[in-house]
């Protein structure tokens, strides 16, 4: 059995196997510009987020009905029970739906049908969170959030993502002051490529609660002081970021550093269809790229729940940290 967590970071688009891509493709009718699954996953060799980006969102063009949603979410959830997820917070990129003619309304009736069955289906208990695209306008985002507020039930949050690097958080200031004043929570990438002046408008400009990646906070020193103190927690994607060259290899990584510092750190897979593993594999990696001992995989299965907005639930939350207390090493080691 492996050790319990949560994943709270995890782009629903970005596990979109090729397996599933090109079914769908068939299914709609829609035609891939590659002739199969290898030829796709070939063209997965990134240069920088930016590359990888403009796969993913041309990918998307097989996602077009309510099943086809329904479907990415439940082969996720499959996958993601199988890596011991007992809890997942969902991204979502309602901008790149509706560009494409697709509407809210299928992307979410869609994803709930496979979220609502997920906690009796997979034994996992499920959030989304809303994304907005910051390469595109302010206006664009608050359109969306506009149109959104007939599913604000199945929404807990919101989110920012897409490409970061000459698009701050304080662009999207009013967006998620409207956010807010409907009672959803606030999230936001920051630091994956942009700097860690980014990471504190996320703080100071939008409010967030959890920062998503936040790597670059290490160029800011005070900052690390403070995300610390005060108990930021921080979604790291490991494998993500030696697949967009963020680091050159995981060996590199400031997992164990960051931890030392007392950062309230997380491990996730950001969009694992693409980058080489779900979450379960991230933690192995992790753990044989860092070398962690077990006390630091507990302390990072113990922060994903305690990061998770899992308030309305503490029971839940309760019992699934004790989960990860009394977890046997020796039982998944002897897998
Ligand atoms: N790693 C990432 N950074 C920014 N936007 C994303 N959208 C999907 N994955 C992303
Ligand atoms: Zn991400």
């Amino acid at each position: 059995m492996p050790l319990p967590k949560a994943e709270l970071h995890l782009h629903i688009e970005g596990t979109l196997e090729p397996e599933l891509a090109f079914a769908l493709a068939a299914r709609n009718a829609v035609e891939l510009p590659f002739e199969n699954t290898e030829a796709l996953r070939r063209a997965y060799d990134f240069e920088d987020l930016q590359s990888f980006l403009d796969l993913y969102y041309s990918l998307m063009a097989v996602l077009r009905t309510e099943d086809d949603f329904a479907d990415l979410a439940d082969a996720y959830l499959t996958r993601a029970a199988a890596q011991g997820v007992r809890h997942a917070e969902i991204f979502f990129d309602p901008q790149a739906h509706i560009s494409r003619g697709v509407s809210l309304g299928t992307v979410v009736d869609g994803l709930a049908r496979a979220l609502d069955a997920s906690e009796q289906r997979h034994g996992i208990s499920t959030r989304l969170i809303m994304c907005f695209l910051r390469d595109e306008s302010a206006e664009s985002a608050m359109e969306t959030l506009e149109a959104a507020k007939p599913y604000l039930h199945r929404i807990t949050a919101v989110g920012l993502d897409s490409a970061e690097a000459g698009n701050p958080p304080s662009k999207f200031r009013e967006v998620y002051e409207a956010a807010a004043a409907l009672g959803l929570r606030k999230v936001a990438h920051a630091g994956e490529e942009g700097p860690a002046s980014y990471v504190r408008e996320a703080l100071d400009v939008l409010g967030v609660e959890r920062v998503d990646h936040g790597l670059r906070c290490l160029e800011d020193a005070e900052l690390v002081a403070r995300l610390a103190r005060e108990r930021i927690p921080l979604t790291l994607c490991p494998l993500s970021n030696v697949r967009l060259r963020v680091i050159d290899t995981l060996e590199d990584h400031p997992l164990d550093r960051m931890m030392d510092a007392g950062l309230m750190c997380t491990v996730n897979s950001d969009d694992p269809a693409y980058f080489g593993g779900y979450v379960g594999d991230t933690f192995h990696a992790v753990r044989e790229a860092l070398s962690l001992d077990e006390e630091r995989l507990r302390e990072l299965a113990r922060n994903s729940f305690l990061a998770s907005f899992l308030e309305d639930d503490e029971e839940r939350r309760a019992r699934l940290i004790a989960e990860v207390d009394a977890y046997d090493f020796t039982v998944e080691l002897a897998e």
